[in-house]
């Protein structure tokens, strides 16, 4: 037998998959193929989820183990923020160990417990790094910029200015009214931006924010590779970075931020440190349930709830208790 388990950050939800535990690794084209299986909302068991997080060994010296990242189309990204806090949290509970490396396709990350957010709702703070701005970075192009950076780009949106920072995965930034935030603009420029484009040909998270006050955003994304979600990790972190350097006089290095979401809330705190940016994303790392299934359905991306036996948690209940007292914002649909 082989375990699943069902995870989220901010609502922001994944299976992770723990391959150091079983007979045979599986092949790239079948991790991709298990990740648009469990994912997808009719097919995958628990109403599917917003992608697939791989545990295998190390690929570096220091490293406890290496993530991957898996999108709900098959996609593979080079980083997930909610879904670190989340592996941290398990590698955390199956290594006993309370601070480590994880490494992803472009770095080891630094990740550490915190103090439960709230009860029974723990929570862990990841390193989140490298930052680029430059073009090739993210890629974009045709847009006459090598940088955005609070950059007019009228072929986006007239009225709007737009960041672009890579994460290292790659992100669009526009900090914006609670009316366009609410409203069709970024359904409309995310499965523009992630279809045929001239300007992001890898596909880019598409981020608006609201400046609620001092230290204090709303974030809602696109993502690429899986559309609306409750929350993008590292979207709410590169979201922070342009906040501090674009509106400093309401965004701090150095502080911890509020980032509110429609799954939920993290902190963040924006560092410049021997001279490159990294951002510390602080937030839950709930899990609501173990799967356990053949390891021959995982293989054939044939698991269903017939031939897996689920068992739920319970820590849903304490984090919908926790949100319950979160500001609310009518921007939780997911159109
Ligand atoms: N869709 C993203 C990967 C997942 C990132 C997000 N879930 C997070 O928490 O950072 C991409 O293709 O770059």
């Amino acid at each position: 037998m082989a375990n699943l388990i069902k995870v989220h950050g901010s609502q922001n939800s994944f299976f992770i998959l723990d391959q150091t535990k079983l007979k045979t690794a599986l092949t790239d084209d079948q991790l991709r193929k298990l990740a648009q299986h469990l994912t997808n909302h009719q097919t995958g068991v628990l109403g599917g989820a917003d992608g697939l997080l791989v545990v295998n060994k190390p690929t570096r010296p220091g490293a406890l183990a290496q993530m991957r990242v898996i999108n709900a189309d098959g996609s593979e990204a080079s980083m997930c923020g909610n879904g670190l806090r989340t592996v941290a949290r398990y590698l955390a509970e199956r290594d006993q160990k309370e601070s480590f490396k994880v490494d992803t396709m472009d770095a080891s990350l630094q990740v550490r417990r915190e103090k439960d957010f709230a009860p029974d709702v723990p929570s862990f703070a990841v390193e989140i790094s490298p930052v680029r701005f430059n073009k090739e970075a993210l890629p974009f192009d045709n847009l006459g910029h090598d940088r955005l950076l609070g950059t007019p780009v009228p072929e986006f949106a007239p009225q709007l200015t737009f960041s672009a920072i890579a994460i290292p995965n790659p992100h669009l930034i526009s900090f914006v009214s609670q009316e366009v935030i609410e409203g069709p603009l970024l359904g409309e420029l995310g499965p523009y931006l992630n279809g045929d484009n001239p300007y992001f040909s890898d596909g880019v998270n598409v981020n608006f924010a609201h400046i609620l006050g001092p230290n204090h955003l709303f974030v809602r994304t696109y993502e690429r590779g899986v559309g609306f979600t409750n929350a993008c990790g590292t979207g709410m972190s590169a979201t922070s970075l342009a906040f501090v350097l674009l509106h400093g006089d309401q965004g701090a290095f150095d502080e911890p931020i509020t980032v509110y979401n429609p799954g939920g809330m993290v902190k963040t705190v924006v560092h410049y440190q021997d001279r490159r940016y990294w951002v510390e994303l602080v937030g839950n790392a709930t899990f609501t349930h173990h799967i356990k299934v053949e390891e021959a359905d995982l293989h054939q991306a044939s698991v269903n709830a017939e031939n897996c036996t689920i068992t739920a948690t319970g820590e849903q209940v304490a984090y919908e208790q926790f949100i319950r007292h979160l500001p609310k914002f009518n921007l939780s649909q997911r159109n």
